[in-house]
């Protein structure tokens, strides 16, 4: 059995991603977003957790390759048929593979965070368990389940309180997490406005990486992108 759990990243085309915010942004910007919030998502866990293995789980052969680039294992799905799909197709690669627990996160949290990762990491304790990490909207943002498949994955709306259901309704031992950074993740026009705020409430204490994140939500000339997107004929 490998004891540190599997680190699942679940990525859909970057092309098909961030939908709720196609009001807002041009295609272009929607996967540019995408795009970039997954190398981070990547890349932080290369660097803060190398001893973890990681899976990324996708249909895209274009990320399956910047996946693998960035240290991952891939596996790859037919289509993009859910999220709920996808990480019961991970669970049941890790289980078959000897994991004894994988930590599913999706690519679009704006801020990882070492010590909250760590933090999660260290909680569930020995046998059956679940830790759910809420999103700010009431969706998971981090779901350690072990072993992998310990419970059947349940993403969508108010997903966190259904992963909690169906854990109690197993008699699993279920953990729920608050994590302050690791709550928010960019999906709808709202979320962009809380990290406009986020960033103009640090200041000069803004992190590079969040501002090269907002500025990939503007275009070149400053304007906002829904500007340029309304006014493109
Ligand atoms: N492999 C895989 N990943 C998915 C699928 N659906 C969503 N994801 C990933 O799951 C995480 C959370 O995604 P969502 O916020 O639900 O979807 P999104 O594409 O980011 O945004 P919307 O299109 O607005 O729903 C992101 O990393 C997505 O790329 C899927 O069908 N297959
Ligand atoms: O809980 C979920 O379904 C996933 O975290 C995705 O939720 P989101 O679409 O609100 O990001």
């Amino acid at each position: 059995m490998t004891p540190k759990p599997l680190i699942v990243i679940p990525v859909k085309d970057f092309r098909q991603a961030k939908s709720r915010l196609g009001n807002t942004l041009s295609p272009d910007h929607r996967s540019a977003l995408a795009r970039r919030l997954c190398e981070r998502t990547l890349g932080f866990f290369a660097n803060h957790f190398p001893d973890h293995d990681r899976l990324v789980v996708t249909a895209s052969p274009k990320i399956a390759r910047l996946a693998k680039k960035l240290g991952a294992m891939v596996l790859e799905e037919p289509q993009a048929d859910g999220l709920s799909p996808a990480a019961q197709r991970a669970a049941d690669w890790a289980r078959q593979a000897g994991y004894s627990a994988q930590l599913l996160v999706p690519a679009d949290i704006v801020e990882l965070d070492e010590a909250e990762i760590c933090r999660l990491l260290k909680t569930g304790g020995e046998g059956p368990a679940v830790v759910i990490c809420p999103a700010s909207d009431g969706g998971t943002n981090a779901l350690l389940t072990s072993p992998p498949d310990a419970l059947p994955f349940r993403f969508g709306p108010q997903s966190a309180v259904a992963h909690r259901q169906a854990a109690q309704r197993l008699g699993l031992s279920c953990q729920v997490l608050e994590l302050s950074r690791l709550r928010f993740d960019l999906d709808t026009p709202a979320d962009l406005s809380t990290l406009d705020a986020l960033i103009q409430q640090r200041g000069a204490e803004t992190p590079q990486e969040l501002k090269k994140l907002w500025n990939l939500c503007t275009t070149p000339h400053g304007m906002t992108p829904w500007t340029a997107w309304l006014t493109t004929p």
